[in-house]
């Protein structure tokens, strides 16, 4: 190690764009320190990915039930403080595994908000840390609406600690987060009115398929407002007014503030050090590198691209591990990246998108699930997918909206990646009956 510094390489934030390749760094026998403002792990164990998939399971049960229902007798329903309880049971020791694996390997994590002093130090409570290399792995946090009243909004992290589940929600925003907390918050018997702030919600996914799970949420009682500009949040008695657009307004016990995610890029003596960043995050160059040399950026406060999600930021991490430990010297080069939004139906999608694929070369096989037989043995009613081939019949891109669209989408990146044809294909033998072989049927 560099024994002019405290640390070889120095991370400051601990989501996945740190610990997935810190792990191995300190294992190879680099010196490595971690700082953290607050729960090791970051967003994604916390309070983002996991927390949330487990809030969504008994959803998916319902809608399942549902989907059979005479056959499976009786309503099935969900209670939110017991589904809350169980979360909390999944979750509450991850921050512990986690800091486990940094401490086996030798790394040191030291609590606190860390602040740039300058191009190798950062202070933390007043103490100077040092490192030849740092990385910053700051990640995202809420945006939230700069209006009359905003402090009486919630954001994700409140929404997944409610021990109850309010009556009647405003949720803003019609994005990632929006749609998956309205499925699951709708599913457990809210009234939930969201307020989109144009006339598209989930602008990343196929319009159609977005348009299926619309109006499935719309049959089940959510009201979507089009083009609804949010000016003021006022408390009335125990409940919240939204006011909206022109004047109109709503009154809630409670309001999601899901306007998007913005980046930790404010008030770590970024300024003071010269390093550049703008809104979207931190600009890098192929190596991950920031306008400073040894100051290297990683995982969703990089301004990139690719989706800001855990598999990139997994992704990132573990590069910058190859390249210091010395296994790479080759810039980063990122594979095919799925995406999924958790809504039910899912909507999945990886490769080319549906609207490119029209404008380009390329042959569009769209397919109504519901036809299938597989889809019709648990009476799959929303179920469409859209597969994108080159003129050599190689699959480069899918889209499906459906109960298993992330595994659909998963068993098919290495067809896309590895840009296999049909001789390839055809020396698979898939289990059946299993998605994985229906899904592989329709190349
Ligand atoms: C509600 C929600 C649901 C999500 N669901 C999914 C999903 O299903 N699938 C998926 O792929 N992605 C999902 N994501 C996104 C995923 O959580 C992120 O992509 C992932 O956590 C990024 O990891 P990261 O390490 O870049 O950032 P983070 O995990 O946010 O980690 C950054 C860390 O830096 C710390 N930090 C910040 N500033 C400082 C400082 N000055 N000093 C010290 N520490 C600091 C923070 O406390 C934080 O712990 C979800 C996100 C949210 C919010
Ligand atoms: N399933 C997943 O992988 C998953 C789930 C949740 C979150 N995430 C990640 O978390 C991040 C943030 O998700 P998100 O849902 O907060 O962001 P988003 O960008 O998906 O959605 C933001 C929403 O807020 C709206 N909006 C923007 N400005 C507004 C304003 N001034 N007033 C009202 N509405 C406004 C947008 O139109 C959009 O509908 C994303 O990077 C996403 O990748 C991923």
């Amino acid at each position: 190690m560099t024994m002019q510094y405290d640390y070889d390489v120095l991370y400051l934030g601990s989501g996945h764009g740190t610990f997935d390749g810190a792990i191995p760094l300190a294992q190879s026998g680099v010196k490595v320190g971690i700082i953290e403002a607050d729960m090791i792990g970051g967003t994604c164990p916390n309070y983002g990915c996991n927390a949330k998939i487990t809030l969504d399971a008994p959803v998916v049960l319902t809608r399942a039930a549902e989907r059979l229902s005479g056959i499976v007798q009786g309503n099935l329903t969900i209670d939110w403080t017991q589904n809350e309880a169980h979360k909390e049971v999944v979750i509450n020791d991850l921050p512990d595994m986690i800091g486990g694996l940094l401490d086996q390997s030798g790394i040191d994590v030291i609590h606190g908000r860390g602040v740039f002093e300058d191009n190798h130090t950062i202070i933390v409570d007043g103490k100077a840390v040092t490192a030849d290399k740092i990385v910053v792995s700051t990640g995202l946090r809420p945006h939230r609406l700069d209006i009359s009243g905003s402090e009486l909004a919630h954001d994700s992290r409140d929404f997944m600690a409610l021990k109850s589940l309010p009556q009647k929600i405003a949720i803003i925003g019609s994005g990632y987060i929006s749609m998956e907390f309205v499925t699951i918050a709708n599913a457990a018997g809210a009234e939930i009115t969201v307020l989109m702030h144009g006339d598209r919600a989930l602008r990343q996914f196929h319009a159609p398929y977005v348009d299926k799970v619309v109006s499935d949420l719309e049959q089940r009682g959510v009201t979507f407002i089009q083009n609804a500009e949010v000016t003021a949040f006022e408390e009335k008695g125990d409940q919240i007014q939204v006011t909206y657009s022109d004047n109109q307004s709503l009154s809630v016990d409670w309001v999601l503030d899901a306007s998007g995610r913005i980046p930790n890029v404010d008030n770590i003596g970024l300024e003071k050090i010269g390093l550049t960043y703008n809104q979207s995050g931190i600009p890098v160059n192929g190596y991950l590198q920031t306008n400073i040399d040894n100051i290297y950026a990683s995982g969703d406060v990089i301004d990139k691209t690719q989706p800001k999600l855990t598999p990139t930021a997994i992704f990132e991490s573990t590069y910058l591990f190859k390249q210091f430990a010395g296994q790479t010297n080759a810039p980063i080069q990122y594979p095919v990246v799925p995406s999924v939004v958790f809504t039910s139906p899912r909507i999945a999608q990886a490769g080319v998108l549906v609207q490119d694929a029209e404008k380009g070369d390329y042959e569009v096989q769209q397919t109504d699930l519901t036809k299938d037989w597989y889809r019709q043995v648990d009476n799959e009613t929303i179920a469409d997918n859209t597969l994108i081939f080159d003129q050599q019949h190689h699959l480069v891109g899918v889209t499906e909206v459906s109960e298993q669209a992330e595994n659909v989408v998963n068993t098919l990146l290495p067809a896309i990646e590895f840009k296999f044809g049909p001789d390839e294909i055809g020396r698979l033998i898939h289990l059946f009956p299993s998605i994985g072989m229906a899904t592989w049927g329709q190349l």
